[in-house]
């Protein structure tokens, strides 16, 4: 099975280009203002270019208005949209037909209750993405670097689409795939040298990793 990897929050041409050479199937760019990750969606615009055709290019956005979203869709050209915030279902329906793009809902997750919020999104968000709950204190509610517990997923419907994210870095991916087999994996500060700041080198180092767990698993 094809594991769809997302490497968010990307910033520099240098990140972009490792991010492709590892074999990204999205990359994420983050319109959060408290978030280390902020870009400007023209900038945002500008490094997707490189991706056209690789990647999918995923604008990331937390509550946003339509006004928001309207210049983010204009000046980025995303390929989907993924939203991080409280939207309730009938705003991702809006978000969906206003922009026509496919859109990924992000929900946080500590414990097997939670799974039950799903259900509403079910045939309305395109794609899942399960992150862990932000730590106290965070002003971010993505990117803390935060794991959740990774067996909850067992009790998941089957054919929920999602990506695992939350926390993942190199060490832990051999772990995470082998107890969640996810269709899709995310990862934003694991590949990080400080708040923002992407590593090239940890990023080549993560497409290692995922590749030595899968031919571990095939094995
Ligand atoms: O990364 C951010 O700064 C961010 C800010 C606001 C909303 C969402 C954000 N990130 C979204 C992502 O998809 C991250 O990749 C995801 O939360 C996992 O992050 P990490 O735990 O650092 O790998």
């Amino acid at each position: 099975m094809a594991l769809d990897i997302k490497i968010c929050g990307l910033k520099t041409d240098q990140a972009m280009a490792a991010a492709l050479a590892g074999g990204a199937s999205h990359v994420g760019f983050i319109f959060f203002a408290k978030s280390p990750r902020y870009l400007e969606p023209a900038e945002a615009g500008r490094l997707r270019e490189g991706a056209r055709g690789m990647a999918l290019a995923v604008a990331v956005t937390v509550d946003a208005g339509d006004g928001f979203l309207d210049e983010i869709v204009a000046k980025m050209q995303p390929d989907m949209l993924q939203l991080h915030g409280s939207e309730t279902p009938e705003r991702v329906a809006e978000v969906k037909a206003r922009h026509g793009l496919p859109v990924i809902k992000a929900l946080s997750l500590s414990e097997a209750a939670d799974l039950d919020r799903i259900r509403p999104f079910i045939g309305v968000a395109d794609r899942f993405l399960f992150d862990a709950k932000r730590p106290k204190g965070s002003e971010l509610p993505g990117g803390n670097g935060v794991t959740f517990d990774w067996r909850i997923l067992a009790g998941l419907d089957a054919g929920v689409d999602y990506m695992l994210s939350g926390g993942l870095n190199a060490a832990n991916i051999g772990d995470a795939l082998r107890l969640a087999n996810p269709p899709a994996i995310d990862i934003s500060s694991g590949v990080e040298s400080a708040p923002g700041v992407k590593d090239p080198a940890l990023i080549e180092q993560f497409f290692r990793a995922v590749r030595a767990a899968r031919d571990d698993r095939a094995a």
